[in-house]
């Protein structure tokens, strides 16, 4: 398989900051990749490099085998960043077909107001439209030139529910037609669901990389929750070896450890007060906590 993006020891240093420290990755053509990572992890820094928008202090990026700031590149790839912005005066419709001007063999309109799920505000100003409305007109912006790789930064962040599955089969419709797609986001179900290959970010470097279920089994991590009477406390359960996430959701504790065996063991040795127990294998949103919390320590 032909690599679509290839980075190779690239750093990013702002100021005293290392925002991207060594990083070397290499995407295939046609897959789907999600970067995940805490906040500030490095992810936009990244996809902004991949992009040709900003200059890494130290590596070397390459898009579809070449500089991604050469036009040739750019012709090839569609960006959907966290900031979209409108232009003033002009109605959906004629914002899309703006953009399908630039390109040589742009997708219909029609299909991008459809994935866009912007059929109904196709005569609206772009400046009017809601925030999630911008969003999904960045989507099919995106889109227009029929790329051949694809940024998505944080795509769904203000979709509803509707627009949101339809834009996640929309994504997967054109990896099945051969497009690359690199996305950011913090909805981990989401990357779970859609990416064949995940790759965790922390501190500006790679603390994992594979399909979700690899990144699962990495880590070994369950899940024990109970519904935690009044004596438990954040407190007395952090006295407990081997946990590595303490959750709550009301009175409901979610406890991740590698070893579930032993803190069941002891959680019931000490005498924590606990009903409706429930033990659970970790999901991906398990494993990524596991991972950020090993890397930082
Ligand atoms: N232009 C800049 N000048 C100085 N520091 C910056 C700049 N852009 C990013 N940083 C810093 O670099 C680090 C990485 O930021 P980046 O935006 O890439 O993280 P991220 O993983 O995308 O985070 P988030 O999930 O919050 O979007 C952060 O510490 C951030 O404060």
């Amino acid at each position: 398989m032909k690599p679509a993006i290839q980075l190779t020891g690239v750093s990013k240093v702002y100021k005293d900051k290392k925002a991207v420290d060594e990083l070397t990755l290499t995407i295939a053509e046609g897959t789907v990749v999600a970067l995940l990572g805490p906040n500030g992890a490095g992810k936009t820094t990244t996809v902004s490099m991949i992009l040709g928008m900003h200059q890494p202090t130290k590596g070397t990026v390459k898009l579809l085998g070449d500089d991604p700031r050469k036009q040739h590149v750019r012709d090839r790839i569609g960006a959907m960043l966290q900031d979209v912005s409108v232009i003033d005066g002009l109605k959906v419709g004629e914002t899309i077909e703006l953009f399908r001007s630039y390109y040589e063999k742009p997708l219909a309109l029609d299909y991008l107001l459809k994935v866009s799920n912007l059929e109904a505000e196709r005569n609206k100003l772009a400046t009017a439209l809601s925030g999630g409305q911008q969003r999904r007109l960045g989507f099919a912006l995106a889109l227009a030139g029929d790329p051949e790789v694809i940024f998505l930064d944080e795509p769904t962040v203000g979709m509803d529910v509707t627009s949101r599955q339809l834009f996640w089969d929309t994504v997967r419709a054109m990896a099945g037609r051969g497009r690359t797609i690199v996305l950011t986001t913090h909805y981990l179900d989401e990357a779970d669901s859609v990416a064949d290959r995940i790759v965790v970010i922390n501190n500006g470097r790679i603390i994992a990389d594979g399909t979700p279920s690899e990144i699962k089994a990495e880590t070994t991590g369950r899940v024990i929750s109970f519904i935690a009477g009044p004596s438990v406390t954040t407190e007395s359960l952090q006295e407990l070896p081997d946990i590595t996430s303490i959750e709550w959701s009301g009175r409901r504790v979610k406890l991740s450890s590698g070893n579930t065996d032993k803190l069941i063991t002891l959680l019931v040795e000490k005498r924590f007060e606990m009903r409706d127990i429930e033990i659970q294998s970790g999901g991906l949103e398990d494993a990524f906590q596991a991972l950020v919390q090993q890397a930082n320590q």
